[in-house]
């Protein structure tokens, strides 16, 4: 399913954002305040734009029927509030969907083994730790079977192994991922494609290698990067100087 964000502008916050995204991963990195959790913001319904649009599959985002079947989002927001079970948490993905309660349960228990939590199954949402919190909410965003991922900081309070496992994970199943990513050597390992964002608005887009060079990143970092290509991979990656740049 196709994303298109057309000069998308929230108040004085982003400005004349267009970006698009079919069937492939597409990072967004910035500085903090850049925009980036305020542009996602626009495509999962949160928040209105002043001007511009956003589509799926050529219709508005706002107007279009049937956008939670298609869409899901793992938010800053996305959290639970009562003290339900992390079976019951995963299973709140299904609601979008017509009930079929024997391929609900094939679903959910996919789910949960995915994001490696069926042991935690029993267990309340709130007794979690924050990295396994964050690994129920990315099962039930997958149960919800979207055609669109959105991930805000999926890899929040993730150690280094479900780090790999969720981006993994997401970019198996196919469909049309749009993530804000911190990490640039996750970034240039995982997504297809990168839009950097700085003061609101897009300064480069295109291919981890085509917008991970060293000039990029120390305009809009402020810091010095030396782009190595990962010894197995060829992926290239980030080793940065400790000193900032002004
Ligand atoms: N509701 C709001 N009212 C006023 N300012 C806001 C609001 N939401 C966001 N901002 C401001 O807009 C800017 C962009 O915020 P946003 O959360 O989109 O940035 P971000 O790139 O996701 O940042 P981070 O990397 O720190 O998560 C920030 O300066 C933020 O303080």
């Amino acid at each position: 399913m196709r994303v298109e964000l057309r000069d998308v502008t929230v108040r004085n916050i982003i400005s004349g954002i267009t970006l698009d995204a079919c069937d492939e991963v597409v990072g967004i990195v910035g500085p903090n305040g850049s925009g980036k959790s305020t542009t996602l913001r626009c495509v999962y319904r949160a928040l209105e734009p002043d001007a511009g649009v956003v589509l799926l599959d050529g219709a508005d985002v706002h107007k279009r029927h049937g956008v939670a079947r298609s869409l899901s989002a793992l938010t800053q927001e996305s959290q639970v509030e009562f003290d339900f079970t992390v079976a019951e948490v995963v299973e709140m993905g299904r609601l979008p969907h017509d009930r079929d309660p024997a391929r609900d349960a094939r679903v959910v228990a996919r789910a949960l083994d995915a994001a490696d939590v069926t042991h935690l199954a029993a267990r309340s949402f709130l007794s979690l730790s924050g990295g396994e919190r964050q690994r129920v909410l990315i099962a039930r965003a997958i149960a919800q079977e979207p055609r669109v991922l959105v991930l805000d900081e999926p890899t929040n309070h993730l150690d280094i192994r479900h780090q790999l496992d969720v981006l993994a994970l997401t970019r198996g199943l196919g469909v049309t991922v749009l993530t804000v990513l911190h990490d640039l050597n996750l970034a240039a390992s995982y997504c297809d494609r990168l839009y950097v964002l700085d003061e609101g608005r897009v300064v480069a887009s295109g291919t981890p290698r085509e917008v991970l060079v060293p000039e990029l990143v120390a305009e809009v970092f402020h810091v010095t990067a030396h782009v190595v290509a990962h010894p197995t991979t060829g992926v290239p990656q980030l080793l940065f100087d400790q000193e900032v740049t002004p």
